[in-house]
This record gives C-alpha cells, structure tokens and sequence, in this order.
C-alpha cells in the first residue's frame, strides 16, 4: 500500500485562477478521499474543447478557481470508505458522466444521464459540497467531477470506472470523451441504420468519431462537412465516403441545399459536432422529411439558442441530442475498451499531439489550430 493513503498528496496541477488566462502551473494539496470517493493518480489526460469552452468564460456553468479536464486515466491511489467498485491499483478512467445505477434516470432504461450529483458537479464541489484541492491557502473548484489536469484527483466512486490493465492509458484516456461521445452517438443515440445516409458536420475527434460509428453500423453514404480544407484526408481516412466544404459551395448553393441533393431528398441521420447554433439548423433542415433525425453534440455557448421553422418538426424530422454519446461508463466503458484492445475501435489514429502536463498552455494553443484532432498529455512530467 503506497504511503500516502491517508494523507495529503502535495502534486503539480494546471489551475485555472481566472477565465480567459493561461493555466498555471502550481503545487496543489490533494486531500485523502472521504466515504465514496476515490483518489486517482492521474497518468495521462486528452484535451477537449470543452475544456476550453469553460476556460474562455463562456460556460455558464464556469467558475474559477478550477481544475479542470475530464478526458483522463491513471491508477486508483486510495479509496474512501464504502468504495466496493474500484481498488487500489485498479486502471480506470475517469467519467464526466457518473453512473449510480440506482438514480431515477439510470433505472429508467431511457438515457445515460445520471442524477445522482449532477447539482454538485455543476457546483465544482465534491457531494458532500467541499473540496479536495487546495492551492496557497484556496480551496479549488472541481470540474465535470473529474478534474483531470491535475497529477492526483479525488472523484465520487460512482465517476469512475476500472479497465483492462493492459490498454496503455495514453489512450484509454480519450474514451473519456470525444472517441466514446462520436461513436456512442452514432450508434446508441441514432442506432445509424444499415444503408442510411449520414452527415457529420464538423471533423474533429467527435465528429471523426461519429464517422467511425456510422461504419460500424453499416450506413451507406457518410458525408463530412468541415468548413476546414484539411479535413477532407481526416474524413476518408475514418471511412466517409465524401466530403463537402461548404464555403466551397456554388453561389446560391446552401449547404441544405448541397445534402439534400446528394441524398435523394435529405439525409436519415445528421450530427452537429461544432457547436455552432446556425450548423445545428443547417443539420436538422437537412434531414429527410418525415424521418430524418439530427443530433446535437456540440456545446453551443451561454446565451445560444437553436431555432428553425416548427414546420421542420411538424414535418418529421426529430431534433435530439446527447451527452457521452449516451454511453453508461460504468456498465459500458469496459467494453470499448475490449474493442480497442480486439482492433475493433481505432484510438491511436486520434492522437496527433503529445506534450507533458506542464506544457498544457501550448496544448491549448495547439487545439484551436486545424491540424489537430487531439493533443494527450504525460501528466508525470
Ligand atoms: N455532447 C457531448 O457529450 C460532447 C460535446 N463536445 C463538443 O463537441 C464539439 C466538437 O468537439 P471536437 O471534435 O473536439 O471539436 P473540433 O474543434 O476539433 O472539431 C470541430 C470541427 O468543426 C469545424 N467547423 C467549425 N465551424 C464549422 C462550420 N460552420 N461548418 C462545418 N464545420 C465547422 C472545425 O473547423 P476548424 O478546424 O476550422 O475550426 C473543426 O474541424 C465541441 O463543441 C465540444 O465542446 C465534446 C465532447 C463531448
Ligand atoms: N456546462 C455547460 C454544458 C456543457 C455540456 O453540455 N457538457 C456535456 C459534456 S461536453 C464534454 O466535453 C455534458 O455532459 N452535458 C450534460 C451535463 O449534464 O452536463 C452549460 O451549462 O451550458
Ligand atoms: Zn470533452
Ligand atoms: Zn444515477
């Protein structure tokens, strides 16, 4: 049993003091895990632009000081009483995402969302309503109950999950967002149908990722549409069968327009993986009429609204959306896993940068340039 069971674990984490500014590199305190939570050591995170999206100020759930990242695996370092699910020494990744399998929504059958502490979560505090990390005196907030910037975190037992010990973590990390989200919405959320057509819009590691559910699930024609010329090489290497640019488009040709003609009359499944309100609509009035079905991925910023004309909806095509791909990532996770580890579910083909924990400002700079689809980090270094 390692010797810091029990104590507090002074670490390097990335902390967010303020929106809009660099994380900064600081010695964190970690506190010992209370009844049902578990302290990670945290080897390796992928960076999300949710992440981002939180830093810039324009969450309107954020609040500073953080921790932030929820795309991470690593060891379990100690466990707080009652924990049954995980040991010590277990391989797990963290789950933005909890699963209580005892909550309304996780016995209902109907989604993957778990209600247990999502209004803590949403707070940056653990359930019982405090924090474990401290910095010059300040408790930190927590971030999507993970909080995986950090070399050590404290998470509730129910927001993690052990996995096979041999997929190496520098990629099981990522199935703690965009690979599981892309892929869980293709094939859980719309249950892509064999022969359909689908339109992804936007390719990045969500939308790559939806790409490569839709293979799975035998869809006939998968457009891409990436306002980004560099995508189209992305696109087909996941298995898209076009791809269409649509600042590329003939005059007085919409994007709408373009899908709909490709497609007979409108595409059986769309996805927006953006998070720009004006592609969600370009995604659901591409639909076909009477079935068709968009689903919104992306996160559209505090004070975005989607809109259409109700005659959209009147007419049969269905709006929805989802978290985690609506992936359980208790009961399910594992399971990806296996499939990365069968060569079923491509991981490593996602990774285009790597940097160490203490270079994360660079990793966010490297994100919101083109050529990257995701950028892990050593988070020993
Ligand atoms: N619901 C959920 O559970 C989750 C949601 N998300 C959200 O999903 C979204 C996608 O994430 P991720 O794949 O990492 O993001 P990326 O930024 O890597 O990918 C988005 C892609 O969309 C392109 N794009 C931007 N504007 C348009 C447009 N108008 N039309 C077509 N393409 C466009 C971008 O081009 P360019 O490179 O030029 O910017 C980029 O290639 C984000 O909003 C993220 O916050 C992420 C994980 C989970
Ligand atoms: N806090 C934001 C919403 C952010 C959001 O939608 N997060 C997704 C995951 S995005 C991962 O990269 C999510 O899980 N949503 C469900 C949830 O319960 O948070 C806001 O308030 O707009
Ligand atoms: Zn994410
Ligand atoms: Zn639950």
């Amino acid at each position: 049993m390692a010797d810091t069971v029990g104590k507090t674990i002074t670490c390097k984490a990335a902390v967010a003091w303020e929106a809009g500014k660099p994380l900064s590199i600081e010695d964190i305190e970690v506190l010992p895990p209370r009844a049902h939570e578990v302290r990670i050591q945290i080897k390796y995170t992928g960076v999300c632009h949710t992440d981002a999206y939180t830093l810039s100020g324009k969450d309107p759930e954020g609040a500073f000081p953080v921790v932030l990242g929820h795309e991470g695996a690593g060891i379990v370092e100690s466990i707080g009483e009652g924990v049954t699910s995980v040991k010590v020494g277990d391989h797990v990744v963290a789950l933005y995402t909890p699963e209580c399998k005892e909550c309304k929504f996780c016995k209902s059958g109907k989604t993957n969302l778990c209600g247990k502490i999502r209004a803590t979560q949403g707070k940056g505090v653990m359930p019982d309503g405090t924090s474990r990390f401290k910095c010059k005196g300040q408790d930190l907030l927590h971030f999507m109950g993970t909080s995986t910037f950090s070399q050590y975190t404290v998470v509730a037992d129910i927001s993690v999950v052990a996995v096979q010990p041999e997929a190496p973590m520098d990629r099981t990390c990522l199935l703690g967002c965009g690979i599981t989200t892309g892929y869980g919405a293709a094939r859980n959320t719309a249950n892509v149908e064999k022969g359909s057509n689908v339109a992804i819009f936007g390719a990045g590691c969500v939308g790559l990722s939806v790409v490569q559910g839709a293979v799975e699930q035998g869809a006939a024609k998968i457009i891409v549409v990436d306002v980004n010329p560099t995508k189209e090489e992305w696109a087909f290497k996941f298995g898209a069968t076009d791809f269409v640019n649509p600042t590329k488009l003939p005059e007085g040709q919409t994007i709408v327009d373009k899908l709909i003609e490709m497609t007979d009359g409108g595409c059986d499944y769309t996805f927006d993986c953006t998070g720009n309100v004006g592609v969600m609509r370009a995604a659901l009035e591409a639909c076909h009429k009477g079935w068709g079905q968009s689903i919104v991925i992306g996160v559209a910023a505090a004070g975005q609204e989607i809109s259409t004309r109700p005659f959209q909806l009147v007419t049969g095509r269905v709006w929805k959306g989802c978290a985690f791909g609506g992936v359980k990532g208790r009961s399910q996770l594992p399971n990806l896993v296996g499939d990365y580890l069968a060569g079923k579910l491509k991981v490593d083909e996602f990774i285009t940068h790597r940097k160490n924990l203490t270079e994360i400002n660079e990793a966010f700079d490297i994100m919101k340039q083109g050529d990257c689809i995701r950028a892990v980090l050593d988070c020993s270094k």
